[in-house]
């Protein structure tokens, strides 16, 4: 008799693991080096199409995603994407602890794909192993038609200087732990249905060792976004308004107040955009954290270490030190190994800290700086593409450094090159790997069946094409959804082939910014904080 374990089918993977918020198990989040920051690794075996992991974070409209005002690491978390005409961008540049948000770019040969996946009418990002990964190997994918930086080999011989940043940077965020509230409303709730409690019975992962999103934060959200009353409210517009209550008084009042501005109200009025706004930063999070990146003594040590490979595997101790313990202490990776949800140990963000931060991104002072940016704020139509290719090649300050990493040759002609035409992409697309479809499943069941119902007035598109919505650049930089389709639309069909997801490029710094050691994924900033 046959022992072998029947294997989940990676979409209904991907669905326990999006409705428990926790990250699979069989990865490792390691620091790489100063350039590349952390990596994610595989320590089990991936079959080609599995489910890898989701890349959590806030989901916001474009609208509201341009009206925070990111730093140049944060901008590297943002995701923009199309779901059902709404552009819409999903912030993970808060430290979560998902290990999605560190999976690191890989244009030419990636082992993984990014997948829109619908739960309970709301989109998610997952990765899909494209291939079979191995223990040990990075997992990777490709973040799009855009220069970064690290692509091209450029400047060599001149020292990033993370010490200089961050005397300047506005606040890096990849430093908090805990789960953010804003995201989790939906994922609460099916931790709480029957549905997923079946499914979590076949599934590894167990549920209970995080405090999980404020409860009250939550409902909040998830009745603003799924009740017929909220679809009542919305009787001027045709697409339900995911206004959520904010968060909790003690977070993000300003914050919430910030994005509630008349300009934003009067966006609201006409926008066919749901609005997810839910309440930014978790006010609690950072001021640790930048307490921490910004001590003289990190500053020094950036300044002088000779950049040690390898010491340690995460974030900076100051900021996560639960998340650290949990994820990346040797005891960790033993956790690791048995059980799955190394994520959920800590318990989220302490509410003291970001209101000033968090005021600081929404203000009119806020405001007033970006009317100075060189890259225009506006609701729909994002930055110029001229103003954007500069900006990732300048804003970032990457060119400045030797990328001893760049997996980019002098052939290739990257720098010199205008950005790739979508197209490109796509045909580029077709050369990452073999059609793995065969390998994954057959099923009729398809995510947007399931949780999409023509009748939501989500599906409610208004007549503006995604033309109008979103300018040419950023398709050049998309990553396109649909180009996974040649392998995995027998799995599911959630995705429209205008519909495209990609990073954003930095957008809101002028200054050419030099960067070395991520006080995030600093080795000697680990040590000191251990010690
Ligand atoms: C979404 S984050 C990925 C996680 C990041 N490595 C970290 O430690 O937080 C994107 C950032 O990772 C770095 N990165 C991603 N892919 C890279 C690559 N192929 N080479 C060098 N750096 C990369 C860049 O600094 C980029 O801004």
């Amino acid at each position: 008799m046959s022992t072998r374990r029947m294997r989940k089918k990676p979409i209904d993977d991907a669905k326990t693991y999006i409705l428990s918020c926790t990250d699979k198990d069989g990865f490792m989040p390691r620091f790489i080096d100063h350039y590349k920051g952390r990596g994610v690794f595989a320590t089990h075996p991936i079959e080609p199409g599995d489910f890898v992991l989701e890349y959590r974070g806030k989901l916001l409209t474009q609208v509201e995603c341009k009206s925070r005002k990111y730093s140049e690491i944060e901008s590297t978390f943002l995701f923009d994407f199309q779901w059902q005409n709404h552009h819409l961008c999903l912030d993970a540049s808060e430290e979560d602890g998902s290990l999605g948000r560190l999976v690191n770019d890989n244009h030419k040969n990636p082992n993984c794909v990014m997948k829109k996946i619908i739960v309970d009418d709301k989109p998610h990002l997952c990765l899909f192993s494209l291939k079979k990964i191995e223990i040990g190997d990075e997992i990777d994918y490709n973040y799009g038609d855009s220069k970064w930086p690290w692509r091209s080999k450029l400047k060599k011989n001149q020292a990033p200087a993370a010490a200089l940043e961050n005397e300047t940077s506005p606040v890096p965020q990849m430093l908090n732990d805990g789960p953010n509230p804003d995201q989790t409303c939906t994922q609460v709730k099916g931790l709480q249905t029957p549905a997923a409690a079946l499914e979590n019975e076949t599934s590894p992962v167990p549920q209970m060792l995080n405090d999980g999103p404020n409860p009250d934060q939550t409902c909040t959200q998830v009745k603003g976004l799924q009740t017929p009353a909220a679809a009542l409210e919305n009787e001027t517009s045709p697409v339900p308004q995911m206004l959520n209550d904010g968060p909790n008084p003690d977070q993000t009042c300003t914050q919430v107040k910030g994005l509630q501005t008349p300009a934003a109200a009067l966006e609201n009025e006409t926008s066919p955009v749901p609005q997810m706004l839910n309440d930014g930063p978790n006010p609690d999070q950072t001021c640790t954290q930048v307490k921490g990146l910004q001590t003289p003594a990190a500053a020094l040590e950036n300044e002088t270490s000779p950049v040690p490979q390898m010491l340690n595997d995460g974030p900076n101790p100051d900021q996560t030190c639960t998340q650290v313990k949990g994820l990346q202490t040797p005891a960790a990776a033993l956790e690791n190994e048995t059980s799955p949800v190394p994520q959920m140990l800590n318990d989220g963000p302490n509410p003291d800290q970001t209101c000033t931060q968090v005021k600081g991104l929404q203000t009119p002072a806020a405001a007033l700086e970006n009317e100075t940016s060189p890259v225009p704020q506006m609701l729909n139509d994002g930055p110029n593409p001229d103003q954007t290719c500069t900006q990732v090649f300048t804003v970032q300050g990457f060119s400045l450094v030797d990328y001893p990493y760049s997996d980019e040759t002098d052939e290739d002609g990257m720098e010199n090159e205008p950005p790739t035409p979508h197209l490109d992409v796509i045909l580029g697309q077709n050369d990452i790997g073999p059609d793995v479809s065969n390998h994954l499943y057959d099923s009729d069941e398809t995510v947007v069946k399931e949780t999409c119902d023509e009748a939501s007035p989500s599906n409610h598109s208004n007549n503006q094409s995604d033309d109008e919505l979103v300018p040419p650049l950023r398709r050049t930089k998309s990553i396109m959804m649909d180009r996974v389709q040649d392998f995995t639309h027998s799995l599911y069909d959630s995705d429209s082939p205008e519909e495209t997801t990609f990073f954003k490029p930095e957008r809101d710094s002028q200054k050419l910014r030099r960067r070395s050691c991520r006080p995030e994924v600093c080795p000697e900033n680990v040590k000191t904080l251990v010690a």
